[in-house]
């Protein structure tokens, strides 16, 4: 199988690492390309044994999928690039943010299999939550094809298009949501005097326990959260002061922002139609 990228930023790195890290294929036809930076194409070649290119034709010829990941505000220019080498047989995945399908259909102007995904960057330890969806053109075996690879590096659900903007305000972006609370456990933890590589143990490890069990326990987090809150206890104190700064209605505020956000990317790029 041959995998090629448009676009060598953070998603593309994390990703490529999923996949070679689950041996989806041999490392020389994971071909990746970006705009002009010459370095980060020596430093993926040198990292990952992956193939470069600035030849577009080299790159989207005979590739079974075509990720395409440039920020939205690239979108347009990076399409006109890619344009004449794209045909009815290519199979065109975008992980951009806020963008269309259909903005994707009328910049390509080829009836092309199209599938519109949002993973994040724990793909790069194979734990992406992917959300993914296609457009008609896409064949039953393409379906699979993406569907699998996006599965060797995390979990991959289904969606309809128009609930992609929410889940790429609440996966897309969730990672980093909790990246800023563990800098603020990191930043309590300092104020305390903790060493930090025994803090920084502790804080990973909390993190995934409570994450095993949401995922294993079959508990609702309200109940988990109860389980942890002894009356009159610590967490109960600590919680107190959350519930006084309304730390969830901002969290909830952060995700409508992130979701806007992602329909304001469309608005903005998609009206930039050439
Ligand atoms: N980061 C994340 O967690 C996630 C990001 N996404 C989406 O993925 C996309 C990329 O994000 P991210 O990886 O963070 O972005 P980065 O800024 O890290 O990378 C963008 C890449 O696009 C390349 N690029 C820009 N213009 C062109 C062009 N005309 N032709 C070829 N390559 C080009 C850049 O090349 P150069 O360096 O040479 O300019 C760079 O390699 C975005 O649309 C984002 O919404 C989706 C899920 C998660
Ligand atoms: O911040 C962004 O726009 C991208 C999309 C999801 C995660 N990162």
């Amino acid at each position: 199988m041959k995998i090629s990228f448009i676009g060598a930023g953070s998603i593309a790195e994390a990703m490529i690492a999923g996949l070679i890290e689950k041996n989806i294929c041999n490392r020389e036809n994971i071909c990746i390309t970006n705009r002009n930076n010459k370095l980060k194409m020596t430093e993926l070649e040198e990292k990952f044994g992956i193939s470069t290119t600035y030849d577009m034709n080299e790159l989207i010829h005979n590739a079974d999928m075509v990720i395409f990941a440039v920020k939205p505000k690239d979108a347009n220019e990076a399409l006109d690039k890619i344009r004449p080498y794209i045909s009815e047989n290519t199979f065109f995945v975008s992980v951009m943010a806020g963008i269309s399908i259909e903005f994707i259909t009328d910049k390509l102007k080829t009836n092309c299999a199209i599938a519109r995904a949002m993973p994040n960057t724990s793909a790069s330890v194979g734990k992406s939550a992917t959300a993914i969806t296609f457009n008609p053109f896409a064949s039953n075996r393409q379906k699979e094809m993406a569907l699998s690879i996006f599965s060797a590096i995390g979990i991959t659900e289904e969606v309809e298009e128009r609930q992609m903007d929410a889940i790429t305000a609440l996966s897309g972006s969730g990672p980093a949501y909790f990246y800023y609370m563990v800098e603020a456990m990191e930043r309590a933890a300092e104020q305390f005097g903790l060493e930090k590589d025994t803090s920084n143990k502790l804080i990973i490890q909390t993190l995934l326990g409570a994450a095993e069990m949401l995922s294993v326990s079959g508990k609702k987090a309200a109940d988990l959260r109860q389980e942890v809150t002894s009356p009159g206890g610590t967490t109960e104190a600590g919680i107190s002061v959350l519930q006084q700064t309304e730390m969830q209605e901002a969290f909830v505020a952060c995700i409508q922002a992130a979701y806007e956000q992602s329909k304001q990317l469309g608005i903005m790029y998609e009206s930039k139609i050439t």
